[in-house]
This record gives structure tokens, C-alpha cells and sequence, in this order.
């Protein structure tokens, strides 16, 4: 599904009034449908209490207030911060509301009550502060239940931060598509269950938006998903090979190439420095080894066995050796690679160099930063407050010419050309050590198989998130691997 900004939103809302839906008409569709989430998932409540702002936040707040006095049999009770524009929707909805209205400060929430937020929605313009900010820290205190219209009043939908304060919903309804603050943390943990509701905005609204972020889901990348021919030969099922590190640091390039295997590479090799193949030696059994010294052995390897991609990072170290095995890949061949852990941190160290260095029309780069390498490798986007972590995704991958991972809770996958993917899947159980390993070896995978990098990087992170929901507690990354094979399996059934 796609993703807007508020201000494609606000696109989107002019085109529907072209089109013959007036803004008013989806403003009594978002009051109702507030009111409707409201009916359903609060059935305990004694009374409602609706908090109005000043624009069509408020608006849909006012409807809603109306809705709910007229069929849910409680008390209603608004109090407003600030009165709507004259002439504007959000005043003909006030105009509607027959009740008293009560001024924000005067305010008194209970346990027992519903209070319905519609102070700021689209619009927030600045820091949430005075009477508002006291009086959902009033509602805070007093543990009220609380539904969000659109947004948590205090969160930003562009970036998922918060200006100022903001309460933690237990349900927010938003309308059309979800927003970016709806995905990004701590946007996303504090909007509770989102419902994206309909409120009569046909999609067609999209087509001279051109938006540019979707949640990640099957349905964007399925048709790209390799499926091998009947005919094909190892080799011709993508050949991918996993640089390891010294012997006490193996089971990270052993975890990206049994990752690589189960995700459907025809073959897989690990790259062993000399003093490892020993260790490595012991632990693999489908996996080849194969030995290498200097830069110009990976290289030749690379040419003659013909392989698809490679995985550098995971244990690999950070020594003037492996600079220099990162350097030849990334200067002197343009098979695709997926750099990771102490490969971001090498390339940290040579960014300039380093990141102009595939610059060829198509990425066949893959970085997979975490929070902290992405700080090393990007400082500039990382600092300060005013990106987003898609803004940042994107700037970097444009920036890199590479499909850039940005890992967390919210994961970002961005590509070059600006398309950008917020993934909505992810579980507390893949915190846990060599889970990236296991994601580099899916992306390496699905690369060596010919799907195109921005695709094979979005369906790798979906399906090692849903691999890691699939185990669950006590999962450890030696687990993921079986996990994804499976989740893949079905996908390519379906
Ligand atoms: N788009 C659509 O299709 C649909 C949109 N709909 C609804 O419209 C909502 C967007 O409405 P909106 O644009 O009027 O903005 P909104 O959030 O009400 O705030 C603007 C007002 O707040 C003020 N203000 C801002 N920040 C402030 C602060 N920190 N502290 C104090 N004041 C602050 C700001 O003041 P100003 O900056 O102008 O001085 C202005 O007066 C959207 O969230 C959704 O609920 C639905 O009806 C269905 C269809
Ligand atoms: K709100």
C-alpha cells in the first residue's frame, strides 16, 4: 500500500474535490468513521470526551462528537483549543455540534472515559505546548482511553517524531493511506492499532502524486521473485560467495551462507582467509570452501567460478588487509555485493572513495547499516532531528548509488531513483546476535538469482522478519535460516 506524506495527503484531498468529493463530504466520513472504531473497540467506556482543535482535525473531532451523541446512548462532552476559521469545513462542523463546548484547560479527564484526540492532525505546524500539552498530560495521569484522529495530536506524520508531546493512543484511525509517522518509531508504538479507513477518496486521487514509499508486502515484489527452471543447472540457480573472517570469527560468514543456501542460491562458497579454513572446514557440508590470501585471489575466484554476488562484512574484521578486499570489489569488479557490519565500517573509513565507486546506472550495491553504522558511514544525514529516517534512507542510497537497508524496528529500504519502503513486519525476536548475518546471506540470495536489487531487498527483509514471528521466543539466528526457506517456499507457491 502506499505511503503518502501529509502533504501528498493534502494532494490527494484537492484532487478528490475535483473529482466531485468535497472536502466536507470526507470529513463527515472521517467523523463517522472515528466514530465507528470508537463504538467497536471501546465498548466499556462511560462517556466520551472529544478534544477539538482549531483546524480539520477538529473538524472530523466535531462530526464524530455528533455521531457518538446521536447513537451511542453515553455522555458526549467537547472541549476545544482554539475556534475553527470562519468559513472553513471545520467551523460548518462546529456550527453542527448542538452540545456545550468547554475551553482545553478547564478539561477534567477520568479513568472511565474515552477521549477522543483531534487537536492536531495533518497540520501541526510547531511544538505541542500551554494548555494543550497540560491537558493530555492531564489525560495521561488520569488513564483514560484514548483514540487518535489521524494522528496522536503531537506527532509528526512526516518523520514519526514528536513535537512537543504527544499521548499514547490505544487506537489512531487516519484515513485513505497510512503516513509515514504512522510506520517510523516512536510514531508507530504510539499510535496503538491503526485503522486506515475509507472515507470515499478514490484511488485514482494517486495517480499524479506519484508517491514514492509503500509499506513493504509481498504484493511489490512477489512478481520478481526467482523461480528456478526446470532446466537450470547449480550454477544457473546463482552462485553466491560469503567472505569470512579470521578463525575466531566464522559463524557470522557461516550463518550469511546458510542463509544464502536456504533462500535458493544454486551454490554457495565461503571465502576463507588461511587461518580459518580449519574451523570452517569442520562446519560445512553443502557449502564449499575455498581459500584466499590476497585481493587478487577473491577477484579471480569472483571471474572463474562465476559468481553472482557476494556477501562482505559479517566477522569479516577491520584490518588493512580486509580494506583492501573491500576496495578490489568495490573498484575492480561490478558484481553485485551486499556490504555489511565491519564492511560498513571499512568503507566508513574511505567514504569518499568508497562511494563513488559503483556508480553505473543500476545499483548493484547493497548496505545494510544499522542506527550506529549508518551514524559512521553518513554523519551529516544522521545528526539533528530534521530528516526523516526515509529522507535519510533515500539521501544515502542516492548518495552511495546503492539499495540501502537502513536496519531497526522500523526498517527503511530506499533505493537511487528514490522509491522507499517502510517495513511493517518486524519482531522484538530478531534483536538477537547473527540476525544480520542471516539478512545479508537472503539479500545475497535473492541478488545471485537475478532479481533486481531494490525487490531482493525488500523481500529479504520481509521475509526474515516473518521467519523471525514464525519462531518467535528463544529463536537464535542458527533458527532463521529453516525459518525463511519456509516463508519463502509458500510465497513462491502462492
Ligand atoms: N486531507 C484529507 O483528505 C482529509 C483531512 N481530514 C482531516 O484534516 C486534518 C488536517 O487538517 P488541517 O490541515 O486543518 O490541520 P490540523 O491538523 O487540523 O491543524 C491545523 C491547525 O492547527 C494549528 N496548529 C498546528 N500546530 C499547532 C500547535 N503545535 N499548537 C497550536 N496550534 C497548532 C494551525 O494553526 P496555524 O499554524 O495555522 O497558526 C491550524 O489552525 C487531518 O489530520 C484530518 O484529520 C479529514 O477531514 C478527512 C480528509
Ligand atoms: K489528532
Amino acid at each position: 500500500m502506499e505511503i503518502l506524506t501529509p502533504a501528498e495527503m493534502a494532494q490527494a484531498d484537492r484532487n478528490a474535490d475535483r473529482a466531485g468529493v468535497a472536502t466536507w463530504q470526507l470529513m463527515q466520513a472521517a467523523g463517522e468513521a472515528v466514530t465507528s472504531e470508537a463504538l467497536k473497540r471501546f465498548p466499556g467506556a462511560a462517556r466520551i470526551a472529544v478534544l477539538c482543535g482549531p483546524g480539520n482535525n477538529g473538524g472530523d473531532g466535531y462530526v464524530a462528537a455528533a455521531c457518538l451523541l446521536a447513537v451511542s446512548g453515553l455522555p458526549v462532552e467537547v472541549w476545544r483549543s482554539g475556534e475553527p476559521r470562519a468559513d472553513s469545513d471545520a467551523a460548518k462542523a462546529a456550527g453542527q455540534w448542538v452540545g456545550a463546548v468547554g475551553e482545553l484547560e478547564e478539561f477534567s479527564p477520568q479513568p472511565d472515559m474515552l477521549v477522543i484526540d483531534a487537536l492536531y492532525g495533518a497540520g501541526l505546524a510547531r511544538e505541542l505546548e500551554g494548555n494543550d500539552r497540560r491537558a493530555l498530560e492531564r489525560v495521561r495521569a488520569a488513564g483514560s482511553q484514548v483514540l487518535a484522529v489521524d494522528l496522536p495530536s503531537g506527532l509528526s506524520g512526516l518523520s514519526g517524531a514528536v513535537l512537543g508531546y504527544a499521548l499514547q493512543a490505544d487506537c489512531t484511525v487516519t484515513f485513505f493511506r497510512p503516513k509515514p509517522g504512522h510506520l517510523l518509531y516512536p510514531g508507530r508504538s504510539l499510535c496503538g492499532e491503526l485503522v486506515v479507513a475509507d472515507i470515499g477518496i478514490p484511488a485514482g486521487v494517486l495517480s499524479d502524486i506519484g508517491s514514492r514509499l509503500w509499506g513493504n508486502a509481498p504484493e511489490l515484489w512477489l512478481h520478481a521473485l526467482p523461480r528456478p527452471s526446470a532446466l537450470a543447472h547449480k550454477y544457473q540457480r546463482g552462485h553466491v560467495a560469503v567472505l569470512s573472517g579470521k578463525m575466531s570469527a566464522t559463524g557470522a560468514a557461516r550463518l550469511s551462507a546458510e542463509a544464502a543456501a536456504r533462500a535458493g542460491a544454486g551454490a554457495v562458497t565461503v571465502l576463507s582467509p588461511p587461518d580459518a579454513l580449519a574451523a570452517l572446514a569442520t562446519h560445512l557440508t553443502a557449502t564449499m570452501l575455498h581459500r584466499f590470501d590476497t585481493p587478487d585471489d577473491v577477484l579471480t575466484f569472483v571471474e572463474q567460478r562465476k559468481v553472482q554476488s557476494l556477501v562482505c562484512g559479517p566477522g569479516f574484521g577491520t584490518g588493512e588487509k580486509q580494506m583492501a578486499v573491500i576496495s578490489a570489489l568495490l573498484q575492480q569488479v561490478e558484481t553485485p555485493l551486499v556490504l555489511d557490519a565491519d564492511a560498513i565500517t571499512l568503507l566508513a573509513k574511505e567514504r569518499e572513495t568508497f562511494l563513488k565507486a559503483r556508480t553505473g546506472e543500476k545499483p548493484t550495491l547493497v548496505l545494510t547499516p544499522h542506527e550506529g553504522e549508518f551514524a559512521r558511514l553518513f554523519p551529516d544525514l544522521a545528526e539533528g532531528e530534521t530528516l526523516s529516517k526515509v529522507e535519510r534512507a533515500r539521501t544515502a542510497a542516492k548518495r552511495a548509488m546503492a539499495v540501502v537497508i537502513y536496519k531497526g524496528a522500523d526498517t527503511v529500504i530506499a533505493a537511487p531513483d528514490g522509491r522507499a519502503v517502510i517495513n511493517t513486519n518486524g519482531t522484538v525476536w530478531l534483536a538477537t546476535a547473527g540476525s544480520g548475518d542471516v539478512l545479508a546471506g537472503l539479500v545475497a540470495a535473492l541478488l545471485a538469482q537475478g532479481m533486481p536489487p531494490f525487490e531482493a531487498a525488500c523481500a529479504a527483509v520481509w521475509v526474515h522478519a516473518e521467519a523471525g514471528r514464525r519462531e518467535g521466543f528463544g529463536m537464535t539466528a542458527e533458527d532463521l535460516p529453516q525459518a525463511a526457506r519456509k516463508v519463502l517456499a509458500k510465497l513462491i507457491n502462492r
